[in-house]
């Protein structure tokens, strides 16, 4: 196996990789995704124990244990780009030997899941509940770049989303990964299900407009029309069409959790979503615990 150059690993002076900050070891293989950095102390408030925290950038990352399970939750910050460095960065400390720089020849499987805030695109999703992802859509384009991608993009599904939604040319091609069935199929049955639109920014790419025409006024109805087998787009959110394919490839489960702060349909808002999170978490975490180790 060649040697991973200084300037494609970046190892700090400490031996930690370069945006985590983290060194092997200092992550369990648990581990809980969320955007916001504020949203880490919430989490880890309920371990028995903290071990490590550590801040660089908008990472965020506290590990330790609950329920004499080790875990870890780490803040992504915001957007696709974001996954891209973390999912990287986490898998390396496991499956790359930092020091001698090689890719291990056994591979470490983690569980990741991701507990973010998202915003309703049907009218009968009420905020303040939650959504598990079955699917990420992503409209970031960011997993073409990964040369396997195609052996885990559900194509089928993307064509009809393509076709259904007319997606506009001029916009990053649509990619759909599905998530993990073995984490949809324990900590996800606690949630009602929905595909999931992750998009690559907050407003004009999720059909908000304050100042700024979008290029496409009927993007949401387009979104929120879509049918597939009986299913729909419940939510957009902006992480994890990446978390579900970058996971794929590098043999990592990972699930989307999400509050819902607004129905875009509805045009609410939640009064007090912190409620809604904190009562997420405690389901999240209840779950983590019971979870079989990755194998
Ligand atoms: O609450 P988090 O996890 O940050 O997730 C959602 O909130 C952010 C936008 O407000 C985006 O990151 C989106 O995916
Ligand atoms: O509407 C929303 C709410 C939260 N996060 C998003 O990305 N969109």
């Amino acid at each position: 196996m060649a040697q991973i150059g200084a300037s494609e690993l970046i190892i700090n002076p400490d031996g930690s990789i370069y945006h985590l900050n983290l060194k092997p070891g200092e992550l369990a293989t648990d581990i809980i995704i969320v955007g916001d950095p504020g949203r880490v102390p919430l989490i880890s408030r309920h371990f028995d124990h903290i071990e490590l925290t550590r801040q660089n950038r908008e990472i965020c990352t506290h590990t330790g244990s609950i329920g004499g399970k080790r875990i870890s939750v780490l803040s992504t910050g915001m957007g696709t780009d974001n996954i891209d460095i973390v999912l990287n960065e986490i898998d390396a400390l496991f499956n790359i030997d930092l020091k001698k720089r090689k890719v291990r020849n056994k591979h470490v499987s983690l569980n990741i899941i991701r507990l973010g805030t998202s915003g309703a695109l049907q009218q009968d999703i009420p905020v303040d509940t939650a959504i598990v992802s079955t699917h990420g859509i992503g409209l970031d384009g960011m997993l073409y770049y990964y040369l396997d991608s195609h052996s885990i993009i559900d194509h089928e599904l993307t064509r009809a989303f393509i076709s259904q939604t007319h997606w506009n040319r001029s916009f990053p091609q649509p990619y759909v990964v599905e998530a993990s069935d073995k984490l949809l199929n324990t900590i996800g049955r606690k949630f009602n299900k929905g595909m999931t639109a992750t998009a690559p920014g907050f407003y004009g790419p999720q059909g908000r407009r304050l100042r700024l025409e979008t290029t496409h006024p009927d993007l949401n109805q387009a979104i929120a029309g879509f049918e597939y087998n009986g299913m729909k787009v419940a939510n957009f959110e902006m992480e994890t069409s990446a978390l579900y394919g970058l996971g794929k490839l590098l043999g990592h489960q990972t699930l989307t959790i999400c509050a819902i702060v607004a129905n875009r349909v509805a045009k609410q808002y939640s009064k007090d979503y912190h409620k809604t999170m904190e009562q997420l978490i405690g389901t999240v975490l209840e779950a983590v615990r019971d979870l079989p180790q990755p194998g």
